[in-house]
């Protein structure tokens, strides 16, 4: 049981200088820093009941708003949609979580929906660590009409109704033990990003394609998009390294056009990679399903998500069959809430979950999702992988751990989100020892 109440939370904004090592690099963010705002820590004082407090953001850091007591163990849509600034049920509007002018940065997206999924996440990992359990056996082990009571279905009805989503758990429940059994085992199985960054030289690749094949990695991504003889040379490249048998699949973070994806796919397509990542403007559902039925001539899926701002996008790219491979992502979407959604819908549509994990703490954090989904919702591991991205992870005091390529489920109570103290402290921009160096060797 949550007790507690949430009497302040604090807010970090943690770099990582990658771009020195063109880790994370793309075509489009060629120099890249990884930031994030790290799920806040929330301060508990005990209390019998559960409360928290609606915070209130105030000039750069969120203090306390007034205290609404709201269990989240009985109500959590109700928390959910007063941090999502909704109506209740009954249309009355609630206190927004923040200024009513932030409300115009949405509503469910942008730098307010992505706040709201770092306290939510927090929220999420404070409930986990309460009841002693990792977040993915918190959630397969929740009653379905549980799970359904942190949902909001407004929007998505259209395609899935609250009745719909609890047969598909329901169905779920057979087989669960055995499923769970097969995850402890076995693991979950994953691809790699972390050899075939754009930013890397083809010496680079090969030594990382290489060591990774050593190491049981089948499945591998690579970055295109910026220039397509460099695009032919390196994907030939890896293709010669991993062999005919093994999986590629491209990522272009949103670089082309509609036309000139599927031109420039067309000149890729002898590498027979599995999928093309963000082809186009995650913001563009049916020019994504206008690639995504040119190219299956060429056998080759189409595969988004990592930037697709809330369920309402998924739910239009799985009606308008615009995508095949759906990728989720732990901080973008309003946390585990809006992702039980999507993964329910994914279901419904019978579409892979293949979650987004490229950037810092994001393999920590989804890892926990896609077991959940494989135990209790899609109960499939076919053309499903998660992705993996080999840096940052000894800055985190529950690192995620992989054995033969698969993610083996997290056995500490939480959501894997804690990160060590002295690596925030090292890492805080612009104070931290990190940054004071580099900051001053560039003269600022
Ligand atoms: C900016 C980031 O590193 C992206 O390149 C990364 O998330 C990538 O799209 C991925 O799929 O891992
Ligand atoms: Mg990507």
């Amino acid at each position: 049981m949550v007790c507690g109440r949430i009497s302040r939370l604090s807010v970090r904004d943690v770099r990582f200088p990658t771009s020195l090592g063109s880790h994370g690099s793309d075509a489009m963010q060629l120099f890249q820093t990884i930031s994030l705002l790290l799920p806040p820590v929330l301060h508990l004082q005990q209390l019998e009941d559960v409360a928290y407090c609606i915070p209130k953001k105030t000039e750069d850091k969120c203090t306390l708003g007034p205290i609404s007591h709201i269990s989240l163990q009985t109500n959590p849509l109700l928390f959910y949609s007063r941090l999502m600034q909704k109506m209740d049920s009954r249309g009355t509007e609630l206190p927004s979580l923040w200024e009513k002018a932030l409300k115009l940065i949405g509503p469910e997206k942008g730098a307010v929906h992505l706040a709201t999924a770092a306290i939510l996440n927090a929220v999420w990992d404070l409930w986990a660590k309460q009841e002693g359990k990792p977040l993915w056996k918190l959630l397969v082990d929740m009653d379905p009409r549980m799970l359904l009571s942190c949902i909001d279905f407004r929007y998505i009805t259209d395609v899935l109704t609250e009745e719909e989503a609890y047969e598909i758990l329901q169905k779920g429940q057979v087989g669960k033990k055995e499923r769970e059994g097969q995850m402890l085992t076995h693991g979950y199985p994953a691809y790699t990003t972390s050899c075939a960054w754009l930013g890397y030289s083809d010496d680079t690749l090969k030594q990382l394609c290489t060591q990774a094949l050593k190491d049981g990695w089948t499945r591998f991504k690579v970055k295109v998009g910026a220039d397509l003889q460099d695009d032919i040379r390196r994907c030939r490249l890896i293709r010669n390294i991993i062999g005919p048998e093994k999986i590629l699949m491209m990522d272009a973070n949103q670089r082309w056009d509609v036309p000139e994806a599927v031109e420039w796919m067309s000149s890729l397509a002898e590498f027979k990679p599995l999928w093309i990542e963000e082809p186009t403007s995650p913001d563009d559902i049916l020019g994504h399903a206008t690639i995504s039925k040119a190219l299956v001539p060429l056998g080759i899926g189409v595969a988004t998500g990592e930037q697709c701002h809330n369920r309402v996008i998924f739910k239009q790219l799985l009606q308008a069959q615009a995508l095949q491979f759906l990728q989720i992502d732990s901080c973008r979407l309003g946390s585990v809430n809006e992702n039980l959604s999507v993964l329910l819908m994914a279901k419904k549509f019978e579409i892979p979950v293949c979650p987004h994990a490229g950037g810092v703490g994001l393999c920590e954090l989804v890892q926990h999702l896609i077991i959940f989904d494989f135990i209790s919702v899609s109960a499939s591991l076919e053309n499903r992988m998660c992705e993996y991205v080999d840096h940052l992870h000894e800055h985190f005091k529950y690192p995620v751990i992989i054995k033969n390529a698969s993610y083996m489920p997290p056995q500490d109570a939480g959501y894997s989100t804690e990160m060590k103290a002295g690596s925030v402290k090292k890492h805080q921009y612009p104070d931290g020892e990190v940054w004071k160096k580099l900051l001053a060797a560039q003269g600022n």
